[in-house]
């Protein structure tokens, strides 16, 4: 059918949703832009593509010109902001086209292999994931090895050279012969003459019109071979033709030349929407000598794409007019109907991915023994630093001591019997067992100046006759005078600047004191009860008599060292995997963002899992952190705070695009998660509004109740110990439904 708009006459055509589906992949109106509204930078700029089955395409253009962004839209890792793209029959990610999936072969720009792997390792791992026996990908990577040149398959990555580190790449790609290759810069650091043998493999692997290949490089004459090549520039094709077409055209003896003659058309030419060749010929043709010897340019095929589907643009005829025929405006053709039942929907997984995914990761975790290291020694050092250095009492403390009964004393021989004039040595004596250093100062004003300049936490100061002051206020009781009762005052001053040690030393003073009494009670064969205290404390219903910090805090402390390690280790892992590009491969070979997920969740969960147990042995084993519950309820909880960790670790893997955001995501959370989930302080003595905020972050229940197994003994009846579970469970599915949200719309 022919027809004219505005004066146009416009040629027949196929454009048709059929055609699209027949050609390997079908790209119209390709609109892709970068950055904020302000500054947009227009990378695709209403492109068109057409790659038929069985060619190989080579796709040309400058650095920078967008080549990459347009596969990685044709690959589905990236989105059009407008426009169409159409790959093997349907459109990327819909049911019934090939990608993401094993029909398609993508060998991104970078590396996107592992390091720490073997070849062999490598293409082993590549081949599972396509779903091939290992029999197959051994036979293949045999022929590869050869094809490519590749050196001993037991190489390590690592260690190969730039170029050979892309062969394997490359071989990765072709190792399980998918109907369309997609090659980003092969053969870049390849010699000449292997590049000229991949050149001829590929054009070995179109002949039987089953395979396609889509291939971009920076030399642009070894695209001879191709069937096609597409010249960029601009956000748009300057040209799609076959090489020998474009050489006859431009009269060019090399495709390097005829793309300097059309990019400098386009530089001159009026950039119109289509057909920029023929235009622009048209305006040039006189100016540029070669292109006058073009004897039929006016009826010069059409840049491809603009008119619908029409590949071979030597057959595409203009209308007689200058004026490109105005292109077809298909709406958006329907999917493919492609039969699925039910139970499609339910296969999240399957099983040659989950395999090759876990393998991977184990022989990655073994191959990085830096990482193996720090994951087994970590916990082991944070146990241990924390349960030697936090929570004892401090001892040694120094305290200046005015003992104006005995002039110079701290420690003296002192009289056992009721009746004595040295109680205050015997008092001494009772505040010695408390392990503090008692240093002897003639007069106040002395140890005042010691406590001033910090060379004493406190001083205590005996009075003159208080052991005859004391003995009449314990024997006169209520008739004692005020001279009696003032002079049996033992004064103590403190430096309370460090509440910890005043705390410490009040409490010191007051056992001395309770000791004393006791012993004078004995020698005077009078009640102990007398001259203690009207108070008296029961043994407690939970907790030793004298509670100790590093008790108090052992749970909270345990669980933030394998929540914390859990974040360091999934997120780092997940990172290096997306940053050197493998992630992306993956998905493109049709593993889906929930099989990394759970793959992941597999492997660091087993370290998880050891290094909780490391945790608790190393706690209650060796440093004797008190258990009075259940320890399988203590594990079981500190396993699923670590849980908790790893799905953190996933979020911010996701949610991060460097590792160095990710340490300060990690970081920054850390220590708000510390002084906030009453790790180290009670959440009642916390800020009202804070309190309350407190309850809802992820470490604050599960301390609370893991706190009530160990000290209290509570089991899972108890609302405080449930808690705790119920708590870290949401969060968990917080954190999962939010890593597989972002990794499903995160695409750029
Ligand atoms: N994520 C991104 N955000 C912003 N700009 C980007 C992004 N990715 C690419 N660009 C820009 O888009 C343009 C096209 O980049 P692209 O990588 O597609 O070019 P290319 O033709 O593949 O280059 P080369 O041949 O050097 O690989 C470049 O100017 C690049 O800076």
């Amino acid at each position: 059918m022919s027809g004219s708009v505005g004066g146009r006459k416009l040629m027949p055509q196929q454009s048709t949703v059929w055609t699209r589906r027949q050609n390997a992949v079908a790209v119209r109106r390709a609109c892709k832009m970068y950055g904020p509204k302000s500054s947009r930078h227009i990378v695709l700029d209403s492109l068109n593509m057409t790659v038929p089955k069985g060619c190989i395409y080579g796709l040309l253009g400058a650095s920078g010109c967008g080549k990459t962004t347009l596969l990685s839209c044709i690959v589905g890792r990236r989105r059009l902001n407008s426009g169409e793209i159409w790959v093997l029959g349907g459109q990327p990610g819909s049911k019934g086209s090939g990608v993401p999936g094993p029909r398609v072969g993508y060998m991104p720009q970078e590396l996107a292999l592992y390091g720490e792997f073997t070849i062999k390792e490598t293409l082993k791992y590549f081949g599972w994931i396509a779903g091939m026996s290992t029999e197959d990908i051994e036979t293949r990577t045999t022929f590869l090895l050869d094809l490519l040149q590749l050196p001993f398959p037991e190489r390590h990555v690592k260690n190969l050279s730039g170029g050979q580190q892309r062969r394997v790449s490359m071989a990765a790609t072709f190792l399980h012969e998918p109907e369309l290759l997609i090659l980003d810069e092969p053969t870049s650091g390849v010699d000449p003459v292997l590049r000229q043998k991949i050149w001829n493999y590929l054009v070995e692997l179109v002949a039987s019109k089953t395979t396609t290949v889509i291939i971009t490089t920076h030399y642009i004459d070894e695209t001879k071979q191709a069937t096609t090549v597409g010249l960029m520039r601009g956000g748009k094709f300057l040209a799609e033709e076959s090489p020998e077409e474009l050489l006859r055209r431009y009269n060019s003896d090399s495709l390097e030349d005829a793309f300097l003659k059309l990019s400098i058309l386009q530089n001159r030419g009026k950039r119109r929407r289509s057909s920029i060749t023929s235009s622009v010929l048209a305006a040039n043709a006189a100016s540029i000598p070669e292109l006058q010897d073009m004897p039929d340019f006016e009826t010069q095929s059409e840049i491809s794409g603009e008119f619908g589907d029409n590949m071979s643009l030597a057959n595409v005829k203009v209308g007689t007019g200058s004026e490109p025929p105005s292109p077809t405006t298909d709406p958006v053709p329907p999917e493919d109907e492609v039969e699925s039942s039910w139970t499609d929907n339910l296969k999240v997984y399957t099983s040659h991915h989950m395999k090759a995914l876990i393998w991977k990761n184990m022989l990655w975790m073994c191959r990085n023994i830096g990482v193996l290291i720090f994951t087994i020694a970590m916990p082991i050092f944070q146990t241990t630093f924390f349960c030697l250095a936090i929570g004892h009492d401090p001892a040694g403390l120094k305290l200046a001591v005015v003992n104006n009964e005995r002039p110079g004393m701290v420690s003296c021989e002192y009289n056992q019997s009721c009746y004595t004039d040295d109680l205050g040595c015997r008092y001494l004596d009772h505040l010695a067992t408390r392990k503090h250093d008692l240093i002897p100062y003639d007069s106040y004003d002395e140890a005042l100046y010691a406590l001033k300049k910090g060379w004493a936490w406190g001083i205590v100061d005996i009075p003159y006759n208080f052991s005859s002051y004391l003995t009449e206020r314990l024997e006169m009781g209520k008739n004692a005078d005020d001279v009696a009762v003032n002079g049996s005052d033992i004064d103590i001053q403190l430096d309370m600047s460090n509440k910890q040690i005043a705390v410490l030393l009040q409490r010191d003073f007051v056992l001395a004191l309770e000791e004393f009494a006791k012993s004078m009670a004995e020698s005077c064969n009078i009640s102990a009860n007398l001259i203690s205290l009207p108070v008296k404390f029961q043994d407690p219903v939970y907790g030793p008599r004298i509670p100790n910090f590093t008790n108090f805090a052992a749970p909270g402390v345990m669980l933030t060292i394998v929540f914390f390690l859990s974040v360091a280790l999934t997120s780092g892992t997940m990172l290096i995997e997306r940053n050197e590009g493998i992630l992306e491969r993956c998905l493109v070979s049709g593993i889906t963002g929930v099989e990394i997920l759970s793959s992941h969740v597999v492997t660091q969960f087993i370290i998880m899992v050891c290094q909780a147990f490391m945790v608790v042995f190393f706690a209650v084993y060796v440093y004797n952190v008190e258990v009075v519950g259940s320890l399988f309820t203590a594990m079981v909880l500190i396993i699923l705070s670590g849980t908790c960790g790893m799905t953190y670790g996933f979020a911010v893997s996701c949610v991060c695009d460097s590792e160095r955001n990710a340490v300060y995501l990690a970081l920054g959370s850390f220590l708000p998660f510390v002084m906030l989930c009453g790790i180290i302080w009670p959440v009642e003595g916390m800020n009202s509004i804070l309190r309350t905020v407190a309850w809802f972050l992820p470490l604050t229940l599960s301390t609370e109740s893991l706190r009530s197994v160990l000290g209290r003994g509570w089991g899972m009846d108890s609302p405080q110990v449930y808690g705790g579970f119920i708590s870290t469970g949401i969060w968990i599915l917080i954190y999962l439904l939010a890593s597989v949200l972002i990794l499903k719309y995160k695409k750029g």
